[in-house]
């Protein structure tokens, strides 16, 4: 996931290496996102998960505080299965926030 050799800055936050304009530069960069897999076996439901991840993150964050235990996270990884995982699990505890969303009654 990490590979400097298919990613600049691997370790750092960039959201933005994901905006549309950058990811279809490169054609062969979708390769480089595996998340759904790939091929005749790729998942049939990223664009349904697309359409979806937007807003479950965005309640995630607007409705919850999110505490850790660790004051630093550590990224590293480790193959568990056939998947990378966090070699240290980070702990996440979401505390409720009042949310401003129009409640009908
Ligand atoms: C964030 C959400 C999701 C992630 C990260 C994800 C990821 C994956 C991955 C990695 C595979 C295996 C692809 C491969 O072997 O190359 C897969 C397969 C599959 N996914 Fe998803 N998926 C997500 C959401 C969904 C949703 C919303 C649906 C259906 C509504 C779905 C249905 C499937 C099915 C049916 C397969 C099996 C495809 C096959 O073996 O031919 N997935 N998914």
């Amino acid at each position: 996931m990490r590979d400097p050799n298919n990613w600049e800055d691997p370790d750092e936050f960039k959201p933005e290496r994901f905006l549309r304009e950058q990811r279809d530069e490169i054609r062969e960069q979708v390769l480089k996102y595996l998340s759904f897999g790939s091929g005749r076996r790729g998942c049939p439901g990223s664009n349904l998960a697309y359409i979806f991840l937007g807003t479950a993150i965005g309640m995630m964050i607007q409705c919850f505080d999110w505490r850790t235990e660790e004051v630093k996270v550590n990224l590293e990884e480790t193959l568990s299965g056939m998947v990378l995982t966090m070699a240290h699990p980070l702990k996440c505890i979401p505390v409720p926030r009042i949310c401003s969303f129009p409640v009908h009654h």
